[in-house]
């Protein structure tokens, strides 16, 4: 079945502009590191667990799907990389990771990840902005939303993101990710610390009054099968399970903004250290400069222009290890060592 109804979003900004030693393994080994329990979640999900789908020719003419592949390819000798994921890091001076929000539809994933994707632009790091709605209309344009297909679909961009992790690219991904096994299986391909799981936590029923492109109208009516939360399900991550929730009301009652959401997450990210540039040993930015940042105004920011002339001294220099930072607090941050 092809996906029922894709709202598009444009990137946020365009093109212009912590680890541990675990083995990263394949979706089929990585897991192996996890408690046994999350194990056994996670091995309900394989690379063998592919989707019903049937292809769509170019022409738009239904096609015969080609036999899908049931068993995984065999000979295959993979490489080590030519150049580490560290050396990426210090090329483009920070520390990369994937921050994966899971909610459901009109839940505010979209809105957060744009936020805080402008923000990382006007702050010197360079982000991918993975959305499920997006991805459905190219990399996983011939899945719909049977679980299996849901399945797939989320190892293909979990995939996706892994690779852009260890270019050290900072990935925002924001999909539904509706079972907490699904969720298991995308955290277990990362080492641990690098994947962030943010669960944008609205009820059903602000969702439902927002439906900002009437799929809940159509969904209630019995006009779109399997949509989550109303005919298929959304297991809400379990306590623990999210290292950041984002509460859609605040205490007094008023509805946070993707603003508020963003800070959240940044504060987040800064104090355990993610925003600390490699080979530092503190942030070259202190929280209240992090979240003063404009998000909607791309400005080539004075942090943008510090980071590019150390950038290019790492260039210029004899020994690369001669480069210093001069971290703009001095404050103990806790730091994720690279
Ligand atoms: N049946 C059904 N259920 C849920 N969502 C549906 C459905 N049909 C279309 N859409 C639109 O597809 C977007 C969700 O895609 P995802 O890739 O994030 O879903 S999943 O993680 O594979 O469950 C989702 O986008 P968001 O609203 O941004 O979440 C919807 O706009
Ligand atoms: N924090 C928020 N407060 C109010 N409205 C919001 C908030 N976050 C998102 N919205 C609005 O709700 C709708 C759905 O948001 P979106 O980010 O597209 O959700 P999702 O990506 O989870 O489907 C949009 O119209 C958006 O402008």
């Amino acid at each position: 079945m092809a996906p029922f109804a894709l709202a598009r979003h444009t990137g946020a900004i365009g093109k212009s502009l912590p680890a541990n030693s675990t083995k990263r393994g394949s979706w089929g080994s990585s897991y192996r590191a996890l408690p046994r329990q999350l194990r056994s979640a996670c091995s309900q999900l394989s690379p063998l667990d592919l989707p019903s789908t049937n292809y769509v020719a170019d022409m738009g003419q239904p096609c015969k799907a080609p036999p899908l592949q049931v068993q995984a390819a065999q000979n295959i000798f993979s490489h080590a990389p030519a150049v580490s994921r560290k050396r990426k890091e210090q090329i483009a001076r920070q520390i990369s990771f994937c921050l994966w929000c899971t909610g459901t539809s009109a839940s505010g994933k979209t809105a957060v990840v744009r936020e805080l994707e402008q923000i990382f632009a006007n702050l010197g790091f360079l982000t991918s902005n993975l959305d499920g709605d997006n991805l459905r209309k190219g990399l996983n344009s011939n899945l719909g939303f049977s679980m299996a297909d849901r399945n797939e679909n989320l190892r293909r961009t979990s995939c996706a993101a892994k690779l852009a992790v260890d270019s050290a690219v900072i990935v925002l991904a924001g999909l539904i990710s509706p079972l907490r096994e699904q969720r298991l299986a995308t955290r277990a391909m990362f080492a641990e610390g690098d994947f962030i799981l943010v669960h944008v936590d609205t009820p059903l029923q602000t969702c439902i009054d927002r439906d900002p492109n009437g799929l809940y109208k159509k969904a209630l009516a019995g006009e779109i099968p399997n949509f989550t939360g109303i005919n298929s399900p959304y297991e809400a991550p379990v306590d623990g399970e999210a290292q950041i929730v984002l509460k859609a009301y605040s205490d007094q009652g008023g509805l946070l903004t993707p603003r508020e959401h963003a800070k959240t997450i940044l504060e987040y990210l800064w104090h355990n250290g993610y925003l600390t540039r490699p080979g530092c040993s503190s942030p070259d930015i202190t929280l209240d400069e992090v979240v003063a940042v404009l998000p909607d105004k791309i400005v080539q920011s004075a942090y943008c222009a510090v980071n590019r002339e150390v950038l290019l001294s790492t260039f210029t220099s004899a020994d690369p290890k001669s480069r210093t930072c001069t971290p703009r607090s001095s404050a103990g941050h806790p730091t994720r060592e690279r």
